[in-house]
């Protein structure tokens, strides 16, 4: 059985508060893009234990501390779950702020309560997917979705793309996560992404923000000449994503523009 764990893009991104567990609070509008990793499940007879085995991009992971290995093992402190053999063929970049990781580990739960017909509801499988990552319960629901709590407080949102293109490029600077929200000063937003988001995308420009450019930016000048290179080709909202690197740019209309930027990946909206 396979599935292709997609990515996600931050629409804005407001660090609220610091709490006593050292997570921070936040307000972001999570939004599904289709850049994808596969993940397959093969149920081998007398298999004694599971066998994890990775391909594509080298995320230097094992069998122990990849994410998709550990939504295995949490699943099955749930339910009982045969040995499997895990395959992953990585494409999504990590540290890249479009949480790969996060999503395969949520498609792992998801592949495996459909497997063996567990029958446990979203709901249910976010709360396991709340314990691998703050990114990972969104993607047991992977649709637009406003969030709030370390992320894990989700409503849906309406916000589509459906008239406009989107790239997203990431050069080849990998930012951590952790790193990055150790740098913030936590601060309540002007306005809520709530209400941003209900703004023509034409306004978001002067509404909506990812507070983490501010310590990123001076530290990696690369990823705030991309922002700045995507305006100046026309984009209508140009953000770096998550904690960076990848920043995204939303067009108009479909332009050529992957020759602008040589040596980083580039993913164009089909
Ligand atoms: C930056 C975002 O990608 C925005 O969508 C997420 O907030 C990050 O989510 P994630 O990668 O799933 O994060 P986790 O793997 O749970 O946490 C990595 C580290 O980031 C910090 N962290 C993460 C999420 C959060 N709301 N507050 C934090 O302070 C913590 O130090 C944590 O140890
Ligand atoms: N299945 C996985 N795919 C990618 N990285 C993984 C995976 N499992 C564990 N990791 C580890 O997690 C780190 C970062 O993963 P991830 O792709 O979630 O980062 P990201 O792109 O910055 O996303 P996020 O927005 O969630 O922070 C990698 O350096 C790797 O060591």
């Amino acid at each position: 059985m396979i599935c292709f764990p997609n990515a996600k893009i931050n629409l804005g991104l407001n660090i609220v508060s610091k709490r006593d567990d050292g997570y921070h609070n936040l307000e972001t509008v999570f939004y599904p893009i289709m850049i994808k990793d596969a993940l397959e499940i093969i149920e081998t007879p007398n298999l004694e234990k599971d066998i994890f085995v990775e391909s594509g991009i080298k995320t230097g992971t094992t069998a122990e501390n990849n994410l998709v290995m550990k939504a295995l093992h949490l699943i099955r402190s749930h339910y009982s779950i045969p040995p499997v053999e895990v395959h992953l063929l990585k494409q999504i970049p990590f540290g890249a702020g479009i949480g790969g990781g996060s999503s395969d580990a949520a498609f792992m739960l998801k592949l495996i309560n459909s497997k063996y017909s567990l029958g446990a509801s979203s709901n249910e499988l976010a709360g396991m997917a709340s314990q691998l990552g703050a990114d990972c319960p969104f993607f047991i629901y992977n649709k637009p979705m406003f969030a709030t709590g370390i992320g894990e407080k989700l409503e849906e949102v309406e916000v589509s793309f459906e008239n406009y293109y989107l790239i997203l490029v990431k050069p080849e600077i990998f930012v951590s996560t952790k790193d990055a929200f150790a740098s913030i000063e936590p601060k309540q937003p002007d306005m809520s992404l709530k209400e941003i988001i209900k703004h023509p995308i034409e306004n978001w420009k002067n509404l909506m923000v990812n507070d983490f450019e501010k310590s990123i930016f001076p530290k990696y000048p690369m990823i705030e000449h991309i922002k700045q290179k995507l305006y100046a080709l026309g984009a209508v909202y140009a953000s770096m994503s998550g904690s960076g690197s990848s920043v995204y740019g939303i067009f108009n209309k479909k332009t050529d523009l992957k020759h602008h930027f040589d040596g980083c990946f580039v993913w164009e909206q089909e």
